[in-house]
């Protein structure tokens, strides 16, 4: 029996992933949970004739703990997106209190859930998302996730251009780093199979990847940030948490994890100057089993993004940190 719960359910990311979670055969039950609206979408996507059966719940009557009761996996798309001329880190001051809050339930009812994040800022959330689980004692970094993919869809989308390839997935093309701008890195040199970027077009590509975000935020144009696209990257990493965990072997994804708490993490932590950082992990039965030291092959125009992303990152994550440990008075 598999437990996933979406916390945000009834927002723009929320409905497709639930959706998505709904008509999975790898999820037995769903539940869902929101601030507003969960029992319309519980009552719409219960009428879908899958196996999951689904059932939400809004804050009243110890909702949120109801709702997070026996979860095996977690995946929070909670709190606000970002208008045009935002940067992600000004969410925080919304989204750090809605996470924090969050995971102090999980961590109260469903301590062995594997958590994947998704609200804004990630770079941020997640480090937020530890202290939290720290201090309640149910840390185990092995299952809190930043969820990154859409960085690596993008990346697959976007270099389909250059390279004419039909599938994009055929392609896979590590993305490291944070969720952020000049954090994003994508390592187009150690794409698989290899693929060879003309010089002219590197800095675009690398660019868009980067920016890939803010191109969705322009075009909505004050209605919020990308959904749709979030919601199949959510769905893919979800499934295939759920795939490792049951069984399956061969699974390496990137993810934004606290590298010190994961196989192979403690070197890319100290190269990188950052315990919290995205590089492909290789997922388990325990969740995070192995985290790939990728950092060390990237090539010298690679190299010198990454410094950028050093520096951004670690300002990022140690304001997640003293959000917790140093709480802003009131
Ligand atoms: N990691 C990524 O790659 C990525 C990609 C896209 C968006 N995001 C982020 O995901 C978040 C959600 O985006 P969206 O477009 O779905 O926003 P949205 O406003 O459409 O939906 C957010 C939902 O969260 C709910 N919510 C607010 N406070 C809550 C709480 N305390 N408990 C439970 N639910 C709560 C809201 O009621 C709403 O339904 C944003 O922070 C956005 O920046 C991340
Ligand atoms: O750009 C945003 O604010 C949302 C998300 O992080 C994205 O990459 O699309």
């Amino acid at each position: 029996m598999v437990k996933v719960v979406v916390a945000g359910a009834s927002g723009g990311i929320g409905q497709p992933l639930s959706l998505l979670l709904k008509i999975s055969p790898l999820v037995d039950e769903l539940s869902l949970y929101d601030v507003v609206n969960t029992p319309g979408v519980t009552a719409d996507l219960s009428h879908i004739s899958s196996v999951a059966q689904v059932q939400g719940f809004l804050p009243a009557d110890d909702g949120m703990k109801k709702a997070f009761k026996g979860a095996d996996v977690v995946v929070i798309p909670a709190g606000i997106p970002r208008k045009p001329g935002m940067t992600r880190d000004d969410l925080f001051k919304i989204n750090a209190g809605i996470v924090r809050d969050l995971v102090k339930g999980i961590a109260e009812v469903a301590p062995d859930a594997y958590i994947l994040i998704i609200s804004n800022p990630v770079n941020s959330t997640v480090p937020i998302a530890a202290e939290v689980l720290k201090a309640a004692g149910k840390f185990n970094p092995k299952k809190l996730f930043g969820v990154t993919t859409l960085d690596v869809v993008r990346a697959e989308t976007f270099v389909q251009g250059i390279t004419g390839e039909k599938d994009p997935q055929k392609t896979v093309i590590p993305v490291i780093g944070g969720h952020s701008g000049e954090t994003i890195v994508p390592l187009f040199s150690q794409a698989k199979p290899a693929i060879n970027i003309p010089q002219d077009k590197l800095d675009a590509l690398t660019n868009r990847v980067q920016f890939g975000g803010d191109e969705v935020v322009k075009a909505k144009d004050g209605a919020g940030s990308a959904t749709l696209s979030m919601a199949y990257a959510g769905f893919r990493f979800a499934e295939k948490i759920i795939k490792a965990v049951k069984g399956e072997k061969g699974i390496v994804e990137p993810t934004y994890v606290y590298l010190p708490g994961v196989e192979g993490g403690k070197e890319i932590a100290e190269a990188t100057g950052c315990d919290f950082f995205s590089v492909p992990v290789e997922l388990g039965t325990e969740g995070a089993a192995k985290a790939h030291n990728i950092v060390s092959s990237a090539n010298d125009y690679e190299k010198k993004l990454l410094e950028a992303c050093y520096s951004g990152l670690k300002g990022n994550i140690s304001k997640g940190v003293e959000f917790v440990k140093n709480p802003p008075s009131k």
